[in-house]
């Protein structure tokens, strides 16, 4: 079931460096969020933050909250791997487990939550999640193939099955479609139009046109210079944010001014 996230002056670390300041913003269920901004604003580390991949790296840590639906991601009680389970991830590049086959990819994540399914329940799960990714029809012949042998375009939807089969809340994708042909990101923009209705959405994009044609709402991440830490600087619906934005910087960005 989608869920609101809020995140309140959320701070973000790596070791001493202080990478993302102070970001408030609510995001509503069943929308798509586009977060944009010059390179190494803290868009991705803002994106690992809100399912706590982030501090899988040594040192990194985070001041703030993130709360769902009234759970406190880093609240003392809050697991990780639970936290995972509930905001899936798909990444930049397609990253299906390359020796096992589609199926096994797809049935991955509910084995390691360790759900007891019975062969019958676990097959209409793998079909309904790679239905869900818009990929059935292509794969159904061949599903214990390794998953690694499909193309790039069919492996991201293979890795958003994947994600969706453990029935997450919110999906985040860190430029889900830079490393895709223009027919494979028309593929995922059409399937994330579709994933909507289910889940929120969050995604990191530099594609300006992507952000414009996918999210209902968009967050403009900066920077002030090297060493600083980015900020979201403005966060409105995309509509405004593509045509009379609040904050000057966002109009130079999305004009192409900077960045
Ligand atoms: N593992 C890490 N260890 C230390 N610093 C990091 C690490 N990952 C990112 N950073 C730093 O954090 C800041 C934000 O980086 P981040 O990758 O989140 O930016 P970004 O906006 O996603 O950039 P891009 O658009 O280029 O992907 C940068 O200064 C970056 O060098």
């Amino acid at each position: 079931m989608a869920k609101r996230i809020e995140v309140s002056d959320l701070d973000i670390y790596y070791g001493n460096f202080l990478a993302v300041q102070g970001v408030n913003v609510s995001v509503e269920p069943r929308t798509i969020t586009a977060l944009i901004g010059p390179s190494g604003c803290g868009k991705s580390t803002f994106l690992r933050a809100l399912n706590r991949m982030h501090e899988v790296i040594p040192g990194a840590r985070v001041e703030g909250k993130v709360v769902m639906d009234g759970q406190d991601l880093y609240g003392a009680d809050s697991d990780p791997v639970s936290v995972r389970r509930q905001v899936g991830m798909v990444f930049q590049r397609p990253n299906p487990f390359p020796t096992m086959s589609i199926y096994d990819n797809v049935a991955a994540g509910l084995r390691l939550n360790s759900r007891k399914m019975s062969k019958s329940d676990m097959d209409d799960l793998v079909e309904r999640s790679l239905r869900g990714a818009n990929l059935w029809e292509e794969v159904k012949d061949r599903l214990d193939r390794p998953g690694s042998g499909l193309s790039g375009g069919q492996q991201q939807r293979l890795c958003i099955a994947r994600a969706i089969a453990v029935e997450p809340d919110v999906l985040l994708m860190d430029e889900p479609c830079s490393a895709l042909d223009p027919i494979s990101t028309l593929a995922i923009e059409d399937l994330m139009n579709e994933l909507r209705e289910r889940f929120t959405i969050v995604i990191v994009t530099h594609n300006m046109q992507q952000a414009a044609r996918v999210s209902e709402f968009t967050g403009f991440f900066n920077l002030n210079g090297v060493g600083q830490p980015g900020r979201m600087i403005e966060y409105n619906p995309t509509e405004k944010i593509f045509s009379n934005p609040d904050e000057k910087a966002t109009e130079d960005y999305i004009s192409g001014r900077f960045g």
